[in-house]
This record gives structure tokens, sequence and C-alpha cells, in this order.
């Protein structure tokens, strides 16, 4: 067939059909306008297919495991280990085995078209796409151009480490096999999350942190996953810096590390090396510098965004509405599948709105077309066993934005939690605004302590009274009753 060059015009054109992709156009089309979606891989996105499900998928049987090992009476009838091959072919069903037909089919039920290539912007509101089918679409928007692009991992300068083949984030949650030994690089969120999945597969694994684990939880709480790591056997090197990578002979990796040794070296070899030290948008390749935006001082480009996600600097047009938004990783605020999904919605039903002429300027706060909550809470969990949980400020972070703090914190241990698990270990901390008496944020460390934290974020977003909130009474024998012993020792 001979490629042709197709020409096609939507009110909102959406670049990158991930998670938060999906959302914005979704919102469009239920706000009454027409949407194409462009996508260069896998409808869905790296949430699905090499991110949080597969990643979870690979955690989740380790963690039952242990919940069943840690409470007697389960603990004697638990005789075996994980079934690492059961647990990857679970993974695969959760990947849907890297294929998006269900996808597609939710896109097509939704009336939002796809255009399956690579896109870049050509000029405003127009979008050329390499299409995998060998034709070019020379795409209109009438409307908006959304950025839902995710994010690239970003690659360390550690020497030697640009030549190999190691693996990212996606070898890791897509591996068929699982390595004898494993090296992390970066005690971030992923890094601590394989690490634990793979040394509970089976793997021998070391984590490097260049500096403390989890380090922008507070250091009781990520203090509980070292120690977690640890039991399931994972090196954990902290305030160690990977000097160098090399590959040997055999296929192997040898790593040297600068450490606290007498020698200030150590090295470390392993079968694969994972290399989890954070993202950047990806925004590269997508045509903004036609539009004026650089990347500065040999940094990734960045871009800025309002609270409805559209994109700050480019110059005002007479008579016509903005058209350029970026949303989820893109957007480069927040690097979370929720979020990322939550600013969609946002911005999804603002473009809408303003395409009927319901909303000019910027939005109130709060309001459906805002963000709001990216500036007071946002919501993460560290699924590693025990877990993290955080939202909103912490008492840093409310200092530095010049509130008046004070925060409160306990060792978790309540009925619930003696209950839950044999040795329960947990710790959990609330930030207060003294001023206006609410919740500025929240931290819990333990064993499922993920599912307590939306009480936490609806305090927060809800800006609760805490006089109020001491009304709100936690179950009997739950972990939740931490809340209680929490307001108690706050003075209510
Ligand atoms: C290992 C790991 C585990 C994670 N676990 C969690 C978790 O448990 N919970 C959580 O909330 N978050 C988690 N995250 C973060 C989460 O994956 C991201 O925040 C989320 O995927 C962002 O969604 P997105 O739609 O913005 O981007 P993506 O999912 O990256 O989607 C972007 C899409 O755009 C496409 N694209 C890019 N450029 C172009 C172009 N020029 N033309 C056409 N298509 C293009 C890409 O192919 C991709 O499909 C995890 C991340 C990692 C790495
Ligand atoms: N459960 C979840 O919600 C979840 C899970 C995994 C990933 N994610 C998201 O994905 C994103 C990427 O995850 P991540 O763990 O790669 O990023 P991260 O930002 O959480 O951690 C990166 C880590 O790498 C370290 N690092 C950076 N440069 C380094 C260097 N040169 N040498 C050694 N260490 C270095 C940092 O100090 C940090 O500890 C995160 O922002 C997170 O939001 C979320």
């Amino acid at each position: 067939m001979t490629p042709e060059t197709l020409q096609r015009e939507f009110d909102v054109i959406v670049i990158g059909a991930g998670a938060v992709g999906e959302n914005v156009a979704d919102r469009v089309v239920q706000g009454g306008l027409t949407a194409v979606l462009v996508e260069a891989e896998l409808v869905g996105g790296e949430c699905s297919y090499w991110a949080c499900i597969p990643s979870k998928a690979l955690l989740r049987p380790g963690t039952a495991l242990h919940g069943a090992q840690s409470v007697p009476g389960a603990a004697e009838a638990v005789t075996l280990t994980l079934d690492a091959a059961a647990v990857l072919k679970r993974r695969d069903y959760f990947t849907a085995n890297w294929q998006d037909d269900s996808q597609v089919k939710w896109l097509e039920g939704a009336g939002i078209e796809l255009v399956r290539g690579h896109g870049w912007i050509t000029e405003p509101r127009t979008v050329e796409v390499a299409g995998l089918d060998g034709n070019t679409y020379e795409l209109k928007a009438r409307h908006a151009v959304v950025l839902a692009t995710g994010s690239t991992p970003t690659i360390p300068p550690i020497d030697g480490l640009a030549d190999l083949q190691v693996w990212g984030t996606r070898e890791a949650t897509s591996t068929k096999d699982v390595p004898e030994r494993l090296a992390v690089i970066g005690g971030g969120v992923a890094g601590s999350e394989l690490a634990q999945a793979f040394a509970r597969l089976g793997s021998d694994v070391t984590l490097v942190a260049r500096s403390g684990l989890l380090g922008t939880f507070p250091a009781e709480a990520s203090k509980l996953v070292v120690a977690g790591l640890r039991a399931d056997g994972v090196a954990v090197r902290l305030n160690t810096s990977t000097e160098s990578v090399r590959e040997n002979d055999d296929g192997t990796f040898t790593l040297t590390l600068k450490d606290q040794t007498p020698d200030g070296r150590t090295t470390v070899t392993a079968d694969k090396v994972l290399v989890s030290t954070g993202r950047h948008p990806a925004l590269e390749g997508l045509g903004l510098e036609s539009l004026g935006f650089e990347a500065q001082d040999g940094q990734p480009l960045k871009l800025t965004t309002d609270s409805t996600g559209l994109v700050q600097g480019l110059p005002d047009e007479e008579g016509q509405d903005p058209w350029l938004y970026a949303v989820g990783d893109a957007a480069g605020r927040n690097f979370f599948t929720h979020q990322g999904k939550y600013e969609a919605r946002a911005t999804g039903d603002a473009i809408a709105a303003r395409a009927k002429g319901e909303l000019s300027g910027a939005p109130a706060a709060w309001s459906r077309y805002a963000q709001t909550a990216n500036q007071h809470a946002v919501p993460n969990v560290v699924f590693t066993d025990p877990e993290l949980a955080a939202v909103g400020r912490s008492v840093e972070r409310a200092k530095r934005d010049g509130y008046n703090v004070s925060s409160v914190e306990l060792p978790i241990q309540v009925s619930g939690s003696s209950l839950h698990s044999e040795h329960y270990e947990g710790w959990a901390q609330l930030v207060v605004d003294e001023d206006r008496r609410v919740l500025l944020g929240a931290t819990f460390a333990g064993p499922d302590v993920g599912e307590l934290l939306h009480a936490a974020t609806i305090a927060v977003v809800g800006e609760v009274p805490l006089e109020r909130l001491w009304h709100a009474v936690p179950s009997f024998p739950t972990v939740s009753e931490v809340w209680l012993r929490l307001l108690e020792k706050y003075g209510l």
C-alpha cells in the first residue's frame, strides 16, 4: 500500500494514551467535544504494562505470604516459599501479556478515536503523526492539544553505565526470569519496591542508595522499610555511591561502590543491574522548541502549567482560547497515576468548559476545573512490606510554606495492630496547622497502612477541624485506632 498523508480535524488532540491521556480524552468527549488519542506504543501506557500494575503484581504474593507467616496459627500452614513461575504468570495476566486490545475496546466504547504513531507539534493546534501504519497524519485541533506523554528514566552519570545493557524499571517489571543476583542503583520508590519483590522471588539483592532510603519520607518511617528489606535478605547499602559499572566476560556486572569501609570502596557482582534513579517528563521530539520552549542548563525540558494544566509561556492570541496543556508525568509535578488522572479530569473538564464559553481565565480553587489538590494533598503509597503512606505536607515542607506547624508522632500500637500480626511495627504522624487547627499532612508506616491513607486525604482536603475529627471514631479493633491515639496525644 502506498503511504498516504491523511488530514483530520478534532476538537482536542491528546498525545499519549497512558492512563492520564485516556482520562483527558474521556472527559473531553463527555463534555460534548471530539477527541483523538495519539499513541506510539500501547494504549494504557507505562502504568498498565511496565510500572504500577506489574510491579504491584510482583509484590503482592510476597506480601500475602509474609502476612500469613506473621500470624501464629496461619504460619504453621505455610511450609513453602513463593512460586516464582506462578507469580510471573499472574503478572502476565495483569499486563494482558502486553496486548492493549481491551483498552482499545474501551476507547471505542467511549467514542475516542485512536491514531497509532509518534506525534509532534508542527504549529499551534497542529500535530503531525508518523503513523505505525506507514501513513502520515496531519491533525488539526479546533480547541486544544494536550501533552500526556509521560516520563522517561533519568540515567545517572555513572562511569561505564551508558555503554551497558542494564535494566530500567521496564525490563525489571516485564522480566521472564528471576536473576540469581540483582544490584539495584537508586533508593527511591521504584528501587525499594523492586528490590523487595525480587528478593522475595529468590534473587540475592543489593540495593545501593547514595543517601538514605526513601528520603522524602520521615526517617522514622523509612527506617521501618530498611528493616523490612534487610529481613528479606536485601543488602541495603545506604550513603553509598556507585562509582562505576563494568560488564565482565561472563556477562555479569561489577559495581564499584564508594562507601565508609576502611578502603573506601567495595565491589558487588550481579547478573542484572537495575537503574531506578528517577524520571523526567518525556518532552523531547514533541516540537516544543518550535514554540519557544528550550531545555535550560543541560537539564531536561520542563514546562510550567496552571491549575487547569494550561502550559504557561505561550503568547496570548486575540479572540482565541489558550490551546496547549500538559498533564500527568509530562507536566512534571507528580509522578503518580492517581494524581495524573485527577489532573486529567480537571483539564478535560476545563477544555470542554472553555470551548463552550463556560470558563474564561483561571478557575476558582477547588472547582472541578482546578487541580487544587496538587498544592495540598497528593497521596502516595510505597508498596513495600511494611508499606509507607503519606499525604499532604511534611513538617519541613509546611514550615517552608509559612505555616505555624506542630506535629504528633506515635508507634502504631493498638489492639488492631497486635491482632493484625505478631510483632507488628508501625509509625504514624500528623502534621497540624496550629492557626486553623486542621491537618496539613499525615504519614503512616507499617504493614497494610496504605489502606489507612484515604481517611487522611479526606481530612486534609476537607480541612476538617481537629475538634470535629475527634468525633470520627475508628472501629475497634482496627489499625485505624491509631487515629484516636494520635488525637489523644495531640491533647484532645
Ligand atoms: C516501576 C514503577 C512503578 C510505579 N508504580 C506506581 C504506583 O504503584 N502507583 C502510582 O500511582 N504510580 C506509579 N508509578 C508512576 C506511574 O507509572 C506514572 O505516574 C504514570 O504511568 C503516568 O501516566 P501518564 O499517562 O502521565 O504517562 P504514561 O503512562 O507514561 O503514558 C504516556 C504515553 O504517551 C506515549 N507517548 C509519549 N510520547 C509520545 C509521542 N510523541 N507520540 C505518541 N505517543 C507518545 C507513550 O508511549 C505512553 O504510552 C510507577 C512508576 C514506575 C516507573
Ligand atoms: N508506589 C508508587 O506510587 C510508585 C512506585 C514506583 C515509582 N513511582 C513513581 O515513579 C517515579 C520514578 O521512581 P524512582 O524510584 O525511579 O524515582 P524516585 O525519585 O522515587 O527515586 C530516585 C532515587 O534515585 C536516587 N538517585 C538519583 N540520582 C542518583 C545517582 N546519580 N546515583 C544514585 N542514586 C541516585 C535519588 O536519590 C532517589 O532516591 C517516582 O517519582 C515515583 O513517583 C511511584
